[in-house]
């Protein structure tokens, strides 16, 4: 079946599938699927980092061993622009704001197909593996939002969670070691929490206003970010919420490894220069 996206009126793109048409594509005929699939697989991403070899080490794993100074340099390494987006929050087609991020400098992306209009079903699943192949194709690592179901069937690449989401004791065990944990914290007490249960690197926030998040936490500037630093805690860690080109130097120069957002490349009228604008930016600063 094929998708098609059309601008709806409400200042976002959707897609709708085409079922009068050949239904029977060569990813559908099961002599080319293992062909696909293994190029997929191919294209994986090297979560060892350093390199685009897609080795795995001895034990079958991406990511360097859990616990070592070379994973969390890796996740580290990962942080400086993290894109945080579903369909809900575009202007343009999904795949074509993804594709535009990456040309810019986003250095990791998380699907967060959330709020209202959100797709559902069958349009969930597919935008989900659209958006994972750009990733993939590009080495990003692609990170699912909430939904631990969808990252196993995807193969994802982690998973982010939220203090009201399943614990991240749970999602670390049914993940394994070589994939990512990420856990949103707004105190020091769950940042601890968090880093105990698993955690990979921490989401703070808002620091700013934001209007991309209904439910969103009370504003706390950086001084989240600033306990979790004085506390001596260096798991990698990023500052979200109202984030721009314009105020990020403060998030990074109160020790986050990187910027998570959302609108301010989603909605910008060019996403690739955003972007660029705000790696600039953090680069100054890391
Ligand atoms: C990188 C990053 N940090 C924080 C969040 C917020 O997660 P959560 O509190 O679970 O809220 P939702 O995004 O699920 O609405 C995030 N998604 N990413
Ligand atoms: C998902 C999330 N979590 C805390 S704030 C926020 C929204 C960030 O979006 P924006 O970058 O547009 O403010
Ligand atoms: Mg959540």
């Amino acid at each position: 079946m094929n998708s098609s996206l059309f601008f709806d009126g409400a200042n976002r793109y959707r897609s709708f599938t085409h079922d009068n048409e050949q239904r029977a594509t060569d990813g559908d005929r099961p002599d080319v699927q293992s062909d696909i699939q293994s190029e997929t697989q191919s294209q994986r991403i090297d979560l060892a980092g350093g390199d685009s070899t897609h080795e795995r080490n001895a034990t079958g794993s991406l990511l360097p061993a859990n616990g070592t100074a070379a994973r969390i340099d890796w996740i580290r390494s990962r942080m400086p622009l993290y894109l945080v987006m579903g369909s809900v929050n575009c202007r343009q087609a999904p795949d074509q704001v993804l594709e535009q991020a990456i040309a810019g400098g986003i250095t990791l992306f998380q699907y967060r197909e959330k709020g209202k209009q959100a797709l559902c079903g069958q349009e969930y699943v597919e935008l989900a593996r659209r958006l994972q192949d750009i990733c993939h194709k590009h080495q990003i690592p692609f990170i699912v939002n909430d939904d631990l179901e969808l990252a196993l069937e995807l193969d994802a690449d982690g998973v982010h969670v939220g203090q009201n989401d399943e614990p991240a004791e749970w999602i670390r065990q049914r993940l394994g070691p070589n994939k990512i944990v990420g856990v949103s914290a707004h105190s020091l007490k769950e940042a601890s929490r968090a880093i105990a249960a698993g955690a990979d690197y921490l989401g703070i926030g808002p620091i700013y206003p934001t209007s991309s998040k209904d439910d969103a936490e009370p504003v706390r500037g950086t001084e989240v970010i600033q306990q979790v630093r004085r506390s001596g805690l260096t798991i990698p860690l990023v500052g979200i919420g109202g984030i721009h080109e314009h105020n990020a130097a403060p998030v990074i120069h109160d020790g986050a490894d990187g910027v998570a957002v959302i609108s301010a490349i989603t909605a910008a009228a060019a996403p690739a220069e955003a972007a660029k604008h705000l790696k600039k930016a953090i680069a100054q600063r890391l």
